[in-house]
């Protein structure tokens, strides 16, 4: 044996496929990398780009823990694993390997009506065409690899060759929900391990992701005149800032408002400021999880972000001046209510008067004024351009009244639901 076979290590994956009944398409790799095992789950490099890859195909932001990393996938309908069960390998070196055996995929093919194939690299490629493909009868697709050491690829290449990969699945339309049956969804996700407190995170996250996307555009447009990097990817930060004004987010009481604080906490360390504006001092709110995400929320801000806190009619103008892009997370599926009380009522029209001005409004979840079960607004309803409804859209939304104020509605996929819904009173 030569002294580079000796430096070879013995290596059993380890790592257990991610798949389910529903799986549509078979992703592979070849064996997850030193980093992968450290971390106890697939492309756990920081550097691999294999997450960014996914979360951009689909117009999400990239999971960071490996449960929305789990989540990510079964959602879409990707089994993930990889070709080798054990092989002799140095470090991540695949052109090192030898002794390959392969994983059973019979294992995943037998309990997933998988459509295709597809392999992250030409090593897994290499080894499938020739210790799996046998046996499973189906030929793989080559996609590149996400590796950084692929660096031949930039992200937005990668994202177009694996384009077919999402073309192979089909899509989950999330079922409309009435508001008592999206609480039961929120107990069953949580008991199945996705508690509040992570769905709020998930939620922040989502919204502060297409308030980023708004900023993007603007640079892209010629809005803005300083510019940003080029937009090599919407996923990871810092970055530097649109100067100019900052992003006004409007948080209310409830869990409404910890939305917006941890979108304020997600913006201001991509690097784009904020001015959050609250009635209550986060050490004096009541409701959780927002108390604690928005405690976080205040502590991390950056120099260039701030609080307002009981701001006068003034200040709030003032804030809104020549913003880009205005949040409003007042309120949100515990409003149903034929007024909205000071100074919430002034605020959602302030920021409708800022809209009349030109700034973007986004609304977290629903419309403040509007209710998202009924439908029914107040007299004082946010006039939003686009809203961000969390899990499932609420009927309220699509009634009449609530139509004229939502803009576009986009739903934050926050969690793998298929598995609870059957049996939820859909709204008919
Ligand atoms: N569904 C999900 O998956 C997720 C939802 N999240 C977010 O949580 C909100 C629902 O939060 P909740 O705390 O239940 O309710 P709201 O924040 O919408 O509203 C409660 C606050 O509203 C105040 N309120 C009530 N009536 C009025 C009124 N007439 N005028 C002014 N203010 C009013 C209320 O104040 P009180 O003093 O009456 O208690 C509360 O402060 C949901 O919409 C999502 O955004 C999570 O992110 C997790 C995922
Ligand atoms: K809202």
């Amino acid at each position: 044996m030569g002294e580079r076979a000796q430096e070879r290590e013995h290596i059993e994956h380890g790592i257990a496929p991610v798949f389910d009944g529903r799986s549509e398409v078979l992703v592979l790799g070849t064996m997850p990398s030193p980093a992968s095992r450290e971390a106890a789950f697939f492309y756990g490099h920081p550097q691999n780009r294999f997450w960014r890859v996914l979360a951009a195909l689909f117009d999400e932001p990239a999971p960071v823990t490996n449960g929305e990393r789990t989540d990510l996938l079964l959602r879409h309908h990707i089994a993930l694993w990889d070709v080798l069960a054990s092989c002799d390998i140095r470090g991540a070196s695949d052109a090192s390997i030898a002794n390959a055996r392969p994983n059973d995929l019979g294992r995943i093919l037998s309990a997933a009506p998988i459509r295709r194939v597809f392999c992250t690299g030409a090593t897994s490629a290499r080894l499938y065409g020739k210790l799996c493909e046998p046996a499973t009868g189906l030929a793989a697709v080559k996609l590149p690899s996400t590796s950084p050491a692929n660096a031949a690829w930039s992200l937005p290449r990668l994202v177009e060759a694996y384009r077919p990969l999402a073309a192979e699945l089909s899509l989950f339309e999330p079922p409309v929900l009435d508001v008592p049956a999206v609480v039961d969804l929120e107990a069953a996700i949580a008991a199945a391990g996705t508690g509040l407190d992570e769905l709020m995170e998930r939620a922040g996250r989502f919204l502060a992701y297409e308030v980023r996307k708004v900023l993007e555009a603007r640079v892209m447009d010629g809005v803005e005149t300083v510019a940003v990097r080029p937009a090599d990817d919407l996923q990871t930060g810092p970055r530097r800032s649109p100067a100019g004004v900052p992003t006004v987010i409007f948080c209310g009481n409830g869990n409404n408002g910890g939305d917006g604080w941890v979108a304020a906490r997600y913006l201001d360390a991509w690097g784009f400021p904020v001015c959050l504006i609250t009635a209550t001092d986060a050490s004096d709110l009541v409701a959780e999880p927002a108390r604690t995400a928005a405690l976080r929320a205040q502590a991390s801000l950056g120099p260039a972000s701030r609080v307002l806190l009981s701001p006068s009619d003034a200040e709030v103008a003032a804030a809104l001046r020549g913003a880009p892009v205005a949040v409003d997370a007042l309120l949100g599926t515990g409003f149903a209510h034929r007024t909205v009380r000071a100074p919430f009522d002034r605020w959602i029209a302030a920021i409708n008067e800022a809209r009349r001005q030109g700034v973007f409004v986004l609304a977290a979840d629903v419309p403040s004024g509007l209710s998202a079960q009924t439908g029914e607004s107040a007299a004082t309803t946010v006039q939003a351009d686009a809203t961000l409804t969390m899990i499932v859209p609420k009927p309220g939304l699509f009634a009449p009244a609530g139509a004229a104020v939502c803009g576009f509605v986009r739903t934050a996929p926050l969690a793998y639901i298929e598995p609870f819904l059957k049996g939820a009173r859909t709204h008919l």
